[in-house]
């Protein structure tokens, strides 16, 4: 099992990186680096880009310094008068180093405060971009894999302020260099840059391997993830004892690491080769400009003076021309994360929520009209041509087999999902023309798997959103759900931490969750009430009385309830039949109950296997197999 780049898109951009690309995207990074820097701290960033301005001047003169002090001290003539001439340059030489110290401190400062913020905006930014879309997005293997490449973009988006800095710094000194290098010969500073090209694109070339690795590692990556996950937390900790799967857990760890172990050993061996060569190739270009400053003093084209200042510029330039491939292939590495962080952003927007502007009230009915479901990459539909009314003070059953549509249905009258084919009406109005969290007010959902929150009791119920009337509300919806039973138990009441993991949190029993989950829907002032398997966790005493409960809310609410338990339908004013998608029937409990058809299926199987006769008493009747 490995998640895989199906459109192989990112491969075919990272295999693209070229020297050219290279150049052409260092400034594009640095903008984007310090837009990104500008937009978590405006002061931090004018301070930074200041301090690199001087700092790169200062090296600039620092380095002209040290090529007039060796000018002077190696000219002709009486030392006194050669040290006096040199003076001047040794002062600036000390002013410039004293500066650039400084300013060297105060870029470190100022970068590791604008790091972490970097990346922890671009992480914010994603956790937005993450809620702001669709649901349906989720089935989308494209998009789940962008996310998880997005989320590492997002965590080295703090190296690129340093990698500008770095860049700024070598390009500083480079030209630096250049100035001194072009003064002393003009044939130095080109032989120079062609010396050093071998290296560059070697370092490029290792930057391209190491990135096309880490791609082809994503999907393993992902696995890792979601294996740690499940191994170290506690959810599955109990079944994975039981179930005696630490082993084979940790085998199919093992193997995923193992694959990309191998990748990230292919890739280093091939970096090396590259840097090898272009070691060997930057070697003889070093030696060709050696042999032209020796050439040129030689042949008498330069003084030894100038020689001095020339071997020290060359040093200068060559140690900043490695450091600027050096630090501008780990820029355009990350630069490539980061591309999969604003891609994603932007592809949200395939999937970000465009509906209406329209704001529902609480509905009076829901028309689901010719309304057919498709998830993302199934051949199947999950839900054809479905037509049904629901209305206000009425409570609608939904029953089938398992997979035959129900959860689905439930979350399209919730305009969680939109129709692929037909509509949803709230009062007329389509669920894709009502602005999505407006519509939202008006649901409360309690789905199959209910969300437990490592938040306090309070919190589980209001959900962040506390009622103008306070507590009262939360104990109210507590009551009706039967969860009061479970706050009088609770040392610090509504106020108490439900995550074990936490001190001074509590664990909850899965019915006494189940009883929160259901307190949450009742605390919503909703006009539409989703409950999809609501008591299955419940003991018959607490089922008993959030059914009683349900009357009363259903005069003032649109109820959908989903539920196997055909005990649980005598609530219900109606109940619809669904199966493999469609509705088959529709009708209330006497009604269903009395006509031939999969209800009385359903019926005789649940009949059967509660007054089903013990083991040992083989007289009980054999439910019937469905046709
Ligand atoms: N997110 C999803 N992506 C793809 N297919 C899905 C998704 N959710 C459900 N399905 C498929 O849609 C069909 C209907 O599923 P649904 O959950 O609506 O059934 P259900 O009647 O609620 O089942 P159950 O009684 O087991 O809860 C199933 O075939 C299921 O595999």
């Amino acid at each position: 099992m490995r998640f895989v780049d199906l459109t192989g898109s990112r491969e075919a951009a990272g295999r693209s990186i070229r020297l050219v690309d290279m150049a052409r995207r260092l400034p594009l990074l640095v903008r984007r680096s310090l837009a990104l820097a500008w937009r978590v701290d405006r002061p931090a960033t004018a301070g930074l880009l200041a301090c690199q301005t001087v700092a790169g001047i200062t090296q600039a003169m620092g380095l002209l310094a040290i090529s007039g002090t060796l000018t002077a001290l190696l000219a002709s003539g009486d030392v006194l008068d050669r040290l006096l001439h040199a003076w001047p340059s040794v002062a600036l030489l000390a002013g410039a180093a004293a500066a650039r110290a400084v300013m060297g401190i105060t870029v470190n400062w100022l970068s590791s405060r604008l790091g972490p913020l970097m990346t922890r905006e671009a992480e914010q930014m994603l956790l937005d971009g993450c809620t702001a879309v669709e649901l349906a997005a989720y089935d989308e293997p494209d998009f789940n894999r962008d996310r998880e490449a997005a989320d590492r973009g997002a965590q080295v988006t703090g190296d690129l302020i340093d990698e500008g800095q770095d860049l700024i710094a070598s390009s500083a000194s480079f030209l630096a260099g250049a100035v001194v290098l072009a003064g002393v010969h003009p044939v130095l500073l080109p032989l120079l840059v062609a010396a050093s090209l071998p290296q560059a694109v070697s370092q490029v070339s290792a930057a391209r391997v190491r990135y096309l690795a880490n791609l082809r590692s994503n999907g393993d990556n992902r696995m890792l993830a979601v294996l740690r996950w499940h191994i170290y937390t506690r959810d599955a900790a109990d079944q994975i004892r039981a179930g005696t799967m630490a082993s084979f857990l940790s085998g199919r760890y093992r193997r995923t690491v193992a694959r990309i172990n191998r990748e990230d050993r292919a890739a280093a061996d091939q970096g090396a080769r590259f840097s090898l060569l272009g070691a060997v190739c930057g070697g003889l270009g070093s030696a060709i400009v050696w042999a032209a400053v020796v050439w040129l003093l030689a042949t008498g084209r330069i003084s030894v003076g100038r020689a001095g200042a020339a071997v020290f510029a060359l040093q200068t330039a060559g140690q900043s021309v490695r450091g600027l491939v050096a630090v501008g292939s780990r820029a355009v590495r990350t630069g490539l994360y980061m591309d999969d962080w604003t891609n994603f952003l932007e592809r949200t927007g395939g999937f970000r929520m465009r509906r209406g502007t329209h704001r529902p009230g609480p509905p009076k009915t829901i028309e689901i009209a010719s309304l057919s479901h498709r998830y993302a990459g199934k051949e199947r539909d999950a839900l054809t041509d479905v037509s049904l009314t629901l209305n206000r003070g009425e409570v609608t059953a939904l029953v089938g087999f398992n997979g035959s549509g129900k959860s689905t249905l439930s979350k399209i009258v919730s305009g969680l999902y939109l129709p692929t084919r037909g509509h949803v009406l709230w009062d007329g109005t389509a669920t894709h023309d009502a602005e999505p969290h407006a519509l939202w007010k008006q649901v409360a959902l309690v789905p199959q798997d209910y969300a437990r929150w490592p938040l306090t009791v309070r919190e589980n119920i209001t959900l962040g959103q506390p009622s103008p009337r306070g507590d009262t509300a939360a104990y109210e919806a507590c009551e009706a759900a039967g969860a009061d039973e479970v706050v009088a138990r609770l040392a610090a009441g509504l106020d108490t931490l439900l995550a074990r993991e936490w001190l001074g949190g509590e664990e909850l029993s899965g019915g006494q969750w189940q009883r929160v989950a259901l307190a949450r829907a009742f605390f919503r002032e909703a006009g539409l009430l989703v409950l999809d398997e609501p008591t299955a966790n419940l003991d018959p005493k607490a089922e008993y009385r959030i059914f009683q409960r349900l009357r009363d809310l259903a005069r003032e609410r649109v109820v959908l309830l989903v539920t196997h338990r055909i005990t649980n339908l005598a609530v219900a004013d109606r109940i619809v039949v669904l199966d493999e998608g469609r509705i088959v029937q529709d009708g209330t409990y006497p009604e269903l109950a009395h006509r031939p058809g999969l209800f009385q299926e359903l019926l005789s199987y649940q009949v059967t296997s509660e007054t089903a006769p013990s083991d040992h008493d083989h007289s009980g009747t054999v439910p019937p197999p469905r046709a």
